[in-house]
């Protein structure tokens, strides 16, 4: 198997729940949306860079796309890791690639969740799901209440069990409707084991810490909710 990746390498992770634990990522090219706040280069990038060291800013570039082996290859040389995150663009675009990956660390999936007939095909892999809720803009996506249903049955299929722990993480802008958020809060709860309220990276996007803090007295009546903003970038790491 064979997928477009744009970079692999070794950090921490910089958001939600497991925040400073040690990973590997892999960042899957290619994204079925545009969300309008997103950090994230969208496009197939010919190479894939590679930090062997970490943190070492120093990259080796591989031609893609790059197969299974070779990816598995470059995870072999990170050490002590809690998990490998599968992050991009969007890593589901890609589960036949990460059904077909053989690794013994525990897999840790970040996605948009809008996509359940690939979720199905990943499902039993999969340690820790980092699932986003995209309160985005009709510009954004054609059919939004199409788009939650999907995301409720991407939740119900990748939700929480003895073998796997599902949380959820919300990029709340200026912008993001309470009432939607609750919504889906309402529906995903029983899934989930904890909502991450992320905050916008962009500070002409932000909103208002009381804006934020009502968000989070509101959806504590449903589920464990936290706000914590990205961390990874504030040490400039990868
Ligand atoms: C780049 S995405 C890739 C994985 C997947 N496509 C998704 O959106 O979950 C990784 C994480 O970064 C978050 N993110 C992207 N742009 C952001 C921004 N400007 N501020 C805060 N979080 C952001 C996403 O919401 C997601 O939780
Ligand atoms: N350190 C670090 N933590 C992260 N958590 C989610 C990331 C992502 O872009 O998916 C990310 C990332 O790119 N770097
Ligand atoms: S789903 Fe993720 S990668 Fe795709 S545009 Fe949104 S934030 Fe960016
Ligand atoms: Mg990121």
């Amino acid at each position: 198997m064979y997928a477009p990746i744009s970079e692999v390498f070794c950090s921490v992770q910089g958001e939600g729940p497991y925040v400073g634990s040690r990973q590997a990522f892999v960042r899957f090219a290619g994204c079925n949306l545009s969300c309008p706040y997103c950090d994230t280069q969208a496009e197939d990038p010919e190479t894939c860079r590679f930090e062997e060291k970490p943190g070492s800013d120093i990259f080796e570039y591989l031609d893609n796309p790059l197969s299974t082996n070779a990816v598995e290859r470059m995870l072999s040389s990170f050490d002590n890791i809690h998990s490998v995150s599968l992050t991009g663009g969007e890593p589901l675009l890609h589960a036949d690639f990460i059904a077909d990956m053989s690794i013994t660390s525990p897999l840790y999936l970040e996605s948009n969740m809008t996509m359940p007939h690939l979720a199905k095909k990943v499902r039993d892999k999969l340690s820790f799901v980092s699932g986003d809720v995209k309160i985005i803009p009709p510009s954004s996506v054609e059919d939004f209440e199409n788009h939650i249903e999907r995301t409720i049955e991407c939740f119900r299929i990748l939700k929480t069990t003895k073998n796997r722990d599902c949380f959820c993480k919300i990029v709340v802008t200026k912008d993001t409707d309470a009432d939607d958020i609750e919504a889906v809060i309402g529906a995903i709860s029983g899934y989930i084991s904890c909502l991450v309220l992320q905050p916008v990276s962009q500070p002409d996007k932000l909103p208002g810490p009381g804006y934020l803090l009502d968000l989070q007295e509101k959806l504590l009546d449903y589920v464990d909710t936290k706000i914590i903003p990205q961390t990874h970038k504030m040490w400039g790491c990868l």
